[in-house]
Parts: C-alpha cells; sequence; structure tokens
C-alpha cells in the first residue's frame, strides 16, 4: 500500500507533461526527438486574417440564436449544459473584439444554427437529417470550416462533445459517396484507393467510429468504409478491401501497419489522416506502427521532399493530418508542428494557429496582448484542461476496502443509477466484484482484454441494450472514446493513475449535455489523490457519503447536507 501510495505522489506530483513522461504507456522520447530535430528549420506561418480562413464573424447574431439552437437538441439536461457553453460563446465574442491586438485566436462561426451554414454537401446534409442530427455542437462548428479549408488540425474539446462527427463530415465532404461533386475524385467514389484512414487505439472504438461512418453514409453506400481492427479476421479484411475497395478504412495501429506492410492496403494516395484519441496513439505502446503510420499515409513513393531531397528533416507528407483528444498534452502540440502544415488547434469555441501554443505563453482567450494580465488564460500544459464536460458531478467517499462493493451498491441505489461504469485497475479483482455484485442481486458483466473479441462485443452490446447489464465493470479499456448515451454513473473503484485517466473514465458520463455523476471511491491514506486530481483538473470533487439511501455531502467541518 505505501509503495502505491507514494508511486501515485509522483505520478501526481507536476503538471501533465512530466508527469505522462513518468507513465511507461506515456513515454513520448522518440516521439520528441523526431520532433526537435524538425521545428527550429519549419517554416513560420504567416499570421491567419479571419478572411483567410474565410470564417464569418456573426458572432454576435449567432449568440442570441443559440438559445433557440439548444432547445432544438430537446432535453433540457442538454439546456443547462449549454447554458455553460454559452457563457463560453460570450468571451469568444469579446475575443473576437479584440481580435487586432491578437490574430493567433480567429474568428468562427461558433454558433452554426444548422449543418447546411458549415459548408456540407447537399447529399451529406440530407443523411444527417435523415439520421436526426440537425444542429451542430460547437466543436463542429468550430472544426468543420477549418478542416474544410484544407488545414491541419489538432481537435480538443472535452468528452462527449461530438469531436466524431466534426472531422468524419468534413471527410465525407471530400471523400466517398456524399462527396461534394467538385471534391477530385471519381463520381462512384470508389476508384481513387483509399482516400482517409482513420487510426483508433482499440478494438472498440475503431468499430463505434466505424458505426458512425456507416450511419451516416445510409445502408446503400456503407461499404465505403471498411474496419481494420485487431482481433478480427484479418484475411477476411483484405478480401474485402480488394472487394469493395473502400474510400475510408478505420483501424488500429497494429492492424494497418501489418496490412500495410504485407503489401495488401495502399495509403500513399491517402487524402486523411485522422489519429483519434491523439495522445494515446502516440504513446511508447504504439511507437512502431504508428512511425509506419506516419510515415506512409499520404506519402506518394518518389514524392520529393519540397526542402530537398538531401534534408535530414523527414518528408512532409500531401495528406491532411487530423489529431482528435480530450486530452491534449504538449508533446501532441509539438508533434503536429512537426508533421502537420501550418496546423490549427481548434477547440469548442476558439481556432488558434498551434505556432501561437507554447508551455510558457498560453493560448490567451480573452485577446488581451498581454497573457499575465487575464486570469481566463489557459495553457496547454495542463493536458486536463476543459476535458470535462462542465454538467458532471464528481464526488468521492471514504471507505475501508473490504466495505468498497458494499459502497458500489449503496451508491448505485441511492442515485437511482441505470447505467453504471466501474473502473479498475486490475482484471482478477475486476472478476470477483463481478460475482459480489450479482450476489447481491445487481446484473454485472466484465469488460476487458483478456476476453475474446466475441464476448467483449456481446456484454458491450447487452450493457448498451439496457437491462440485461446494470453495471459494467471494467478496465482502462473502456476509458476511452466508449459512447453510451445513457451512461448516467461512473465509478472509480480503484482510483486511476493520474488526471488523463481520471479525464477520459469520467467522460463516459454526461455525454452531449447530459447529467452524470462520477464517484471516487477510496481509502483514507489516498484522499490526498482526491485533492489534488480536483486541483490539476480544475473541478470540485466532493466528499460524500452515502447514508439511509441517499447521498450526503460531508462538509469540510463535518457538517452533513442531504443532496439527494
Ligand atoms: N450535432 C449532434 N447532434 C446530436 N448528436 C450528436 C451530434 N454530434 C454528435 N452527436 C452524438 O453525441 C455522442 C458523442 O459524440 P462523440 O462520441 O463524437 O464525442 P467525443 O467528443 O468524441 O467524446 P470522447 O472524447 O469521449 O471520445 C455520439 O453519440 C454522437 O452520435
Amino acid at each position: 500500500m505505501a509503495a502505491l501510495i507514494s508511486a501515485r505522489l509522483v505520478l501526481l506530483g507536476g503538471e501533465s507533461l512530466s508527469l505522462r513522461r513518468l507513465l511507461p504507456t506515456y513515454r513520448t522520447a522518440w516521439l520528441h526527438s523526431r520532433v526537435h530535430s524538425s521545428s527550429p528549420i519549419a517554416p513560420q506561418p504567416a499570421s491567419p486574417t479571419p478572411l483567410s480562413l474565410d470564417f464569418n464573424s456573426e458572432n454576435e447574431t449567432r449568440k442570441k440564436d443559440k438559445v433557440n439552437k439548444l432547445k432544438q437538441l430537446g432535453s433540457s439536461s442538454v439546456v443547462s449544459k449549454s447554458n455553460k457553453a454559452k457563457a463560453i460563446g460570450i468571451n469568444a465574442v469579446k475575443a473576437a473584439g479584440t481580435i487586432k491586438k491578437q490574430p493567433i485566436i480567429e474568428s468562427a462561426p461558433f454558433a452554426a444554427k444548422s449543418f447546411s451554414e458549415l459548408g456540407l454537401p447537399h447529399l451529406l446534409i440530407e443523411r444527417l437529417e435523415k439520421e436526426g442530427f440537425t444542429v451542430p455542437t460547437e466543436v463542429q462548428s468550430a472544426a468543420i470550416p477549418t478542416i474544410l479549408k484544407n488545414h491541419d488540425v489538432i481537435i480538443q474539446s472535452y468528452t462527449g462533445s461530438g469531436k466524431t462527427l466534426a472531422y468524419l463530415l468534413p471527410i465525407l465532404s471530400n471523400v466517398g459517396p456524399l462527396r461534394n461533386k467538385t471534391s477530385e475524385g471519381n463520381s462512384d467514389g470508389k476508384k481513387m484507393g483509399i482516400e482517409a484512414v482513420i487510426v483508433a487505439p482499440s478494438r472498440e472504438l475503431g468499430m463505434q467510429i466505424v458505426r458512425e461512418f456507416e450511419k451516416i453514409l445510409g445502408l446503400d453506400n456503407k461499404k465505403a468504409v471498411q474496419q481494420l481492427v485487431g482481433g478480427a479476421n484479418r484475411s477476411r479484411q483484405e478480401e474485402a478491401l480488394k472487394k469493395n475497395k473502400p474510400a475510408i478504412v478505420v483501424g488500429t495501429p497494429g492492424r494497418i501497419a501489418e496490412l500495410s506492410a504485407a503489401g495488401k492496403l495502399h495509403t500513399h494516395g491517402c487524402r486523411f489522416l485522422v489519429l483519434d484519441e491523439v495522445d494515446e496513439l502516440l504513446s511508447f505502446n504504439f511507437r512502431e506502427d504508428m512511425h509506419r503510420i506516419l510515415e506512409h499515409v499520404g506519402r506518394k513513393p518518389g514524392a520529393a521532399d519540397p526542402r530537398g531531397q538531401n534534408s535530414a528533416i523527414p518528408r512532409r507528407a500531401e495528406r491532411q493530418t487530423i489529431m482528435v483528444s480530450a486530452t491534449v498534452p504538449f508533446s501532441v502540440v509539438r508533434a503536429a508542428r512537426s508533421w502537420g502544415r501550418d496546423p490549427y488547434l481548434v477547440q469548442a469555441n476558439k481556432v488558434a494557429l498551434l505556432e501561437t501554443v507554447s508551455p510558457s505563453n498560453p493560448v490567451n482567450l480573452s485577446g488581451s496582448s498581454s497573457p499575465s494580465s487575464n486570469s481566463n488564460s489557459t495553457t496547454l500544459t495542463q493536458a486536463t484542461v476543459e476535458s470535462l464536460p462542465p454538467a458532471l458531478k464528481h464526488y468521492y467517499c471514504v471507505t475501508r476496502l473490504q466495505h468498497k462493493v458494499d459502497t458500489l451498491r449503496r451508491c448505485i441505489h441511492a442515485l437511482d443509477a441505470k447505467f453504471v461504469i466501474v473502473f479498475m485497475n486490475h482484471i482478477k479483482q475486476l472478476k470477483d466484484v463481478v460475482f459480489k455484485l450479482e450476489a447481491r442481486g445487481i446484473k454485472a458483466a466484465e469488460l476487458h482484454g483478456d476476453l475474446g473479441k466475441l464476448a467483449r462485443s456481446t456484454t458491450l452490446k447487452k450493457f448498451k441494450s439496457g437491462g440485461e447489464v446494470r453495471v459494467l465493470v471494467t478496465n482502462e479499456l473502456s476509458a476511452r472514446g466508449l459512447d453510451v448515451a445513457e451512461c448516467d454513473l461512473v465509478v472509480n473503484l480503484d482510483l486511476p493513475t493520474d488526471s488523463i485517466h481520471y479525464a477520459h473514465r469520467a467522460g463516459r458520463t454526461g455525454r452531449l449535455g447530459r447529467t452524470g455523476t462520477v464517484l471516487s471511491i477510496c481509502e483514507e491514506p489516498e484522499v490526498f489523490v482526491m485533492k489534488k486530481l480536483q486541483k490539476q483538473l480544475g473541478i470540485p470533487i466532493v466528499c460524500c457519503e452515502f447514508t439511509e439511501g441517499k447521498l450526503l455531502v460531508i462538509e469540510e467541518e463535518k457538517m452533513l447536507n442531504t443532496v439527494r
């Protein structure tokens, strides 16, 4: 226990960037060395103007429309989240007002009322309407026009804010059967070879992205996208590639790199490379596969390096690179600068040239010329800033190890939670918790990497459909990207190793403006970890206990307050 606590002390002791260097799964030295070698001589882009991006700056009008727009989204919980978003939007308006002082911040249509305002092709708009997508989210409003202008981007916005459609829609505008007919390519959309490669760190996330593409493409066109995830039958994937000639492939780094190395996947002519959960993909675990992907996708054989054949700098690809995550450590910013062509940082209500982002010079959201003069300024050195949905409620509860499952049971009943995701760190103990919950009459199931692919997808299906599985007990496998809209409670039965892991776990609830609760169940000596997380994430995490079927907040001076 002492060792565990001291390990956490070290892990939580610094800012996120240095923190991640300490973790074996986040060692990015290979990446840094590549980046350092190129950045000093990378061409300095000219400061863009709103006109250069062709963004219109009608933010003031749009701000008024925003309340209506949010009403269209339907639920009262969405409105409450979006009220917060509205406040942020007002800041953006102020920023736009002082844009001359600070040209790095772009004015963008942050509150588009419909997808058609964003320059998407007619066929795509029709499909979106059929699937019930009428109003873009803030990050979609900012990202779609930027990507359509051919800029490389990092898309950073909180979990569940719709980042997948933010890159999927501009890709489908240019690639495949729904694209703008003036875009490059043949009219059947299938003869151009692979035009977009989307990489995700897990099989589950890869499959989820494929389903999102299929949903928008519709039944008739769904063969335009092909999944290439690990764990699935490789020869079947190869056959499908040959037979269907998809325009888009979505997969895990290992399988994409494997097929590419075997000459079964030709991506040299590719126009888009998306790294979804980019900070995870650039971790030590994936370094070899990612190296191959970054070197090959969009690199036409024999294409000359514009900076000269003898340059020591790796050649830049012709592709457009899109990097996505709720958490963006500075290592990712450096990587994007190195690989990207004048890349932009796109957030829910701001678009800035990445050149202007540095760990020591924070991006100043207010538009003031002096970052230090503004309390709203933020910096990407804190990778978890603005990574969590504002509507989430965070609690922690102190108990003994042997009472953790009982506390979990009482929490589920107190909140009457219907879709619960419980995170643990060790698979063996995870099975034990499932057993204990079942023994207490709560339907539970385990989900982790040791299960076969069939068991994994069956469990996930049972959980998503509701009824059969109420509590999904899982590990880090499910922390990234898993989208179960109804998930109303996330529980950390073991504490996450750092604020980045906390953010991704917590983000499984409160998706797209819904309400959600996150409870961390810890032992007394771990309370300092909760305080540290609170500080790093910039959110209140309230101490609570469960008594007589209610969640009771414990005030500093041990006063008890009923909140439910
Ligand atoms: N404009 C929209 N209108 C309605 N629903 C949307 C819209 N955009 C996205 N969604 C839905 O919102 C949910 C969350 O989106 P998505 O998974 O892309 O979030 P995310 O920001 O990528 O989250 P994470 O960081 O956890 O991966 C999905 O079910 C998606 O279909």
